[in-house]
Order: C-alpha cells, then structure tokens, then sequence
C-alpha cells in the first residue's frame, strides 16, 4: 500500500528563492517573522538539548540576518536553561530583529564579544552566522573565522546551513563551516543533495516547523518543482503486490545488450541487478563466447549469442535480438567497449524504452547526443557517472548536478539520472528528483552495473501506478543506494563489491531494516 505522498512536506526540496517567497506569502497571510523566529529557535534549542547531554557551555555565533536572530533566540533560551553561553557576533550590523534579541539577550548578561578565542572553551558550537540570505563570498576576517573554527574539534552544529554554503548550488563560497550536524529549517533546500556540500553538512536533519503545504505548492506549481525520494517512499512505489494471475512475460520481458572478452564481468553484474528487480524474463544479447560463463552465473537468462570482432567486442547482433516487440525495455552498455561501434545506430531506432550505461554512452558521445536523443519517439533513459556525462556534454556550463540534470533533460528529450556521493535524476518533462543518502562503499567498479539491471528490470515491468520513467529511475537509485547503505552496514565499508551489493537488494524490499 502506498502510505507514502510525495507531496508531503519532507519531499520538497527548494532554492533559496522558492524558500523565501515561501517565507513571505507566510508573513503576507499575517504570520509575526518574530513569532516564527520564536517557534523556529525553540525547536532547535530542544533539538540541540536532546542532541548533547552533559554540556554545559555552548558558543553561539550570531550573523547580521535571520539565521543570526534564529542564532541569538537559542542564546537566550540556552541561557534561561542554566547553560553557560558565549555569544560570537564577527559583524557589527544586524537585521532589526537580530538586533533586538541580542539587546536583550545582553541584558540577560551574556557575553558578546568579537573575539573568537572566546569560543575555545565550548563544548557546542552553534553557527547562526548565515542561512540562505548569504549571497556573496565569504572573505577577510571571516573567512579565517571559519578556518580556525573548522581546525578546532568542538561539535558544530549549522543552523538551516553551514555558513558558507551555497543554498541551491551547494558551492563552498569562500570558505565554509564544517558542521557536524546542520538542522535545515522548514524545508529542504537544494543544497543537501549536492556533491560539493556533502563534506560540510555532517548529519543533516529537517527541522519541520509546519510550513503549511498549501503555501509551498502555490509558490513550487510556477517553476521547478524538485522532490526528494526516500527509502520508505520508493519502496512504497515498487510494483508490489504482484497481480494473483500473471505470466514471465506479463512482469516484463528485459534484453541487455552487454559484455566482451575484455569486459565479461560487467554483464554478469548487470545481470544480477536485473534479477533482483523482479522482472519476469531477462534475454542476453553478449558475445558468443561469453555463453558458457554467463549460463553459469545466471541460469534463468535467455543467452543470445552475437558473433564477436577479433577484440571480442559484440560485432553485430542476431535479429532476434533487434525484434523489438518481443521486449518491454533494453539496456545497453555495461562492458561493451567501443569496439562494439556499429551496434548503437540500430538500436536507437528500438520503439521501446532503452537505457544506456557506461560504453553505450560512450557510443553514444561520439555520434551528436543531443541530436540524436531527440530523435527518438521513445524513453530514454542516460545513466551516466560524471566523467560520462562531461564526455556526452562537454560544452554545458551549468555547475551544479542538479542544474545540470535538468539542463540535459530538457534539450535532449530524455531522461538522465548523474551518478555521485548524491546522484540527482531529471525528465524531459522537467520532473526532478534527488536521492538523499548513499553510501561511499559504493564507489567500487561494478556497481553501476548493478544499478543498470536493476533500473532496467523495473522499467520492464508494468507498473500498476504507471509511473513515469524518471520516477521509476529515482526509485532504482534509491533502492541501490539503500542496499549499500545496508550492506556497508554488516559488511563493513569496505566489504561491499559488486557481487555482495546484489545480495542486499532483496533485503530493501523487505523493508523492516529501513525506516527513513
Ligand atoms: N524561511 C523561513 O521560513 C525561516 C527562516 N528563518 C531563518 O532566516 C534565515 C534567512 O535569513 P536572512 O534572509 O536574513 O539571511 P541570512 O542568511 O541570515 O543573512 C543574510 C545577511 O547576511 C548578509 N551577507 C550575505 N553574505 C555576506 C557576506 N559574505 N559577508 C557579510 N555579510 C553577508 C546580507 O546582507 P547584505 O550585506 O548582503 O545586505 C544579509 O543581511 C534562514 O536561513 C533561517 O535561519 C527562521 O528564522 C524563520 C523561518
Ligand atoms: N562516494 C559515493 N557515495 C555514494 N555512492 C557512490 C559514491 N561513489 C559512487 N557511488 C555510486 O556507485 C555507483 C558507481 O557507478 P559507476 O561509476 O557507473 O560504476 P561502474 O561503472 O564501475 O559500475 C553509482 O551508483 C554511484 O552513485
Ligand atoms: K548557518
């Protein structure tokens, strides 16, 4: 059953604009800042106190704008509290309302000072310094504030961000906190889901304030909407429960096209991904002399055997494997090398969904991608890592992974999901999604070839709530990733490879283990 809304408020992630008009229909609707601020800090000062027990002196630095005010709030209610606090405030400015509270919080006797050393003997730091009003980069003074308080090993806690961080490009702007935790207020914010940031977050949690949903979909409805996919939502999407009365062929029929003498592996691991995706029938178009190995590792595989160049590169393929309506979605890649050259053309004439992977989008690279991806009248589906992603567009300037997802997505009618620390996937349609949490046990040769199976086994399959192939990516990516997640978690770090990461997609399914 599908319990999980991918409109509820945990689902959006939004850019700093989106935020503040957010923010601002709020205040228009009569919503006090103050009164919101009041709420918004008290949250963070429960969530800090539940956070660190036994700690009994907590530096906080106050910036000039709101993220400051939230920042002074927890100073005074800290201070309340029996804390010993330690107010640092670099700049001599402040928004009216910051000002107000630390006049007050003054007048309660805490320190404020410009001095940074008075922040050593914290136990806590609380960096209210900006959120996501910061526009410009951080430099001078500032920025070696930042340095040396990321050179200390004090705890940090980041309020909304950590300061320095680009809110929707997650570029470091200067120079950037180092938080051990950041608390995102209200909603979360482009950010968290980029490469860059990653190293600056530390554990990120959303502090949910009771944005009203009405007020983020009347400002989200206008521009991009980006959503966040997690574990319990994906998996709540997988074609589950299967119909009582089906076939092999009515749960989808997938062929791969993969392999070579040099990369024989790669079709085995992508395989076993397609496996695990529960789809109904899986057909093999590899080189001939691969058939022996392959019937080995995947004995439910329909082989097709494709006579092979002197590389051992698939040279052409049987018509069996190019008659299209016997398959409901075909991967191409894993392992093919470019010695496979002439393969791609035919291919991309397929009237069903196709999906590409590393040596196929290499292919691919060399033949106009844009081009030819608009061409064709049906899904496609580009999974690239970003080293193949520079190789099909070299020539996008867009910086961040997010942008550039959407970017591609667009002008090549397609659907294209960037691999990383946090992959982001977007469709022709505009429709995006990012993938929260992964694991770096993944970063192992092979286990985008896992994905590959997998994603193309769903695709295959038909999907009761008919779900878009963008959607249907976002869940493959999160249902990998979760599994590595899983994985890393009994076998250590180090002890996920391929194989063992195929062995955890069941337990995804299952679901008890995962409760984001
Ligand atoms: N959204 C919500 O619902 C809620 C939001 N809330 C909170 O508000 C926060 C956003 O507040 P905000 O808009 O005041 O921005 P914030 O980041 O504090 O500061 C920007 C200030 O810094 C300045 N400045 C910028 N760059 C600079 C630089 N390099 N070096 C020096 N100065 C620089 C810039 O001024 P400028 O100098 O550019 O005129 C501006 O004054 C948000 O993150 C959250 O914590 C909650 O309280 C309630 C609910
Ligand atoms: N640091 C990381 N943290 C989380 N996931 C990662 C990290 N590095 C790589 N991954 C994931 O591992 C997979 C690697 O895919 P890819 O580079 O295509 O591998 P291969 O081609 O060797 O099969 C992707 O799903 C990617 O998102
Ligand atoms: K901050």
């Amino acid at each position: 059953m599908n319990h999980y809304s991918t409109s509820s408020i945990e689902h959006f992630v939004v850019s700093a604009r989106q935020m503040a008009a957010i923010e601002q229909r709020i205040f228009d609707l009569g919503m006090p800042v103050a009164a919101l601020m009041e709420k918004v800090a008290g949250l963070i000062t429960q969530r800090l106190i539940d956070l660190f027990k036994g700690v009994s002196k907590v530096g906080i630095i106050v910036g000039p704008g709101h993220n400051g005010g939230d920042a002074a709030v927890v100073a005074r209610e800290l201070h309340l509290k029996g804390y010993n606090v330690a107010i640092y405030r670099p700049l001599n400015k402040g928004k009216e309302l910051t000002q107000a509270h630390l006049d007050y919080v003054k007048s309660l006797g805490v320190t404020i000072t410009n001095h940074l050393g008075e922040l050593e003997s914290c136990e806590v730091i609380v960096d209210g310094l900006f959120g996501f009003g910061m526009t410009r980069s951080l430099d001078g003074e500032l920025a070696n504030a930042v340095k040396t308080i990321n050179q200390w090993s004090i705890p940090v806690v980041s309020i909304d961000l950590p300061s320095g961080i680009h809110t929707d490009t997650g570029e470091v702007l200067g120079s950037a906190i180092a938080a051990d935790y950041t608390f995102c207020l209200g909603l979360w914010k482009l950010a968290f889901f980029q490469d860059t940031a990653l190293p600056y977050l530390g554990k990120p949690t959303l502090i949910d304030f009771g944005i009203p949903l009405a007020d983020v979909e009347a400002v989200v409805k206008e521009s991009t909407v980006v959503k966040r996919m997690s574990a319990n939502l994906a998996r709540s999407l997988l074609p589950l429960p299967r119909p009582l009365v089906t076939h092999k062929y009515k749960q989808g029929h997938l062929l791969i096209i993969a392999g070579s003498y040099q990369y024989a592996g790669s079709v085995i691991l992508a395989g076993l991904g397609a496996r695990k995706s529960g789809v109904g029938m899986v057909s093999i178009a590899a080189p001939a002399s691969l058939k022996p190995m392959l019937v080995t590792h995947l004995p439910e595989a329909l082989i097709i055997d494709c006579p092979e160049t002197t590389e051992g590169a698939i040279a052409e393929l049987p018509s069996v494997a190019t008659q299209w309506e016997k398959y409901n979605a075909v991967a191409v890649g894993p392992g093919l090398t470019l010695d496979a050259q002439s393969l791609l053309s035919p291919i991309l004439d397929a009237p069903i969904p196709l999906i590409l992977d590393a040596d196929g989008l290499n292919l691919l690279a060399q033949m106009n991608p844009e081009k030819t991806l608009k061409s064709r009248h049906q899904t496609t589906i580009l999974t690239p890592h970003p080293g193949e992603f520079r190789r099909l567009f070299p020539n996008l300037d867009a910086t961040d992974t997010i942008t550039k997802v959407q970017t591609v997505a667009k002008a090549s009618n397609s659907c294209i999901l960037i691999k990383g620390a946090r992959s982001a996937i977007a469709g022709n349609n505009q429709e995006t999604w990012v993938i929260p949490e992964s694991t770096p046990a993944l970063a192992r040769g092979g286990s985008g070839d896992v994905l590959t199976g997998l994603l193309s086994g769903l695709v295959a399959q038909s999907h009761p709530q008919k779900l878009s192939p963008t959607t249907i990516t976002a869940i493959a990516a999160t249902w990998h990733a979760q599994a590595g997640i899983m994985a890393s978690q009994q076998q250590s770090e180090l002890g996920v490879d391929a194989f063992t990461l195929t062995q955890y997609l069941t337990q995804f399914v299952m679901g008890n283990q995962f409760d984001t």
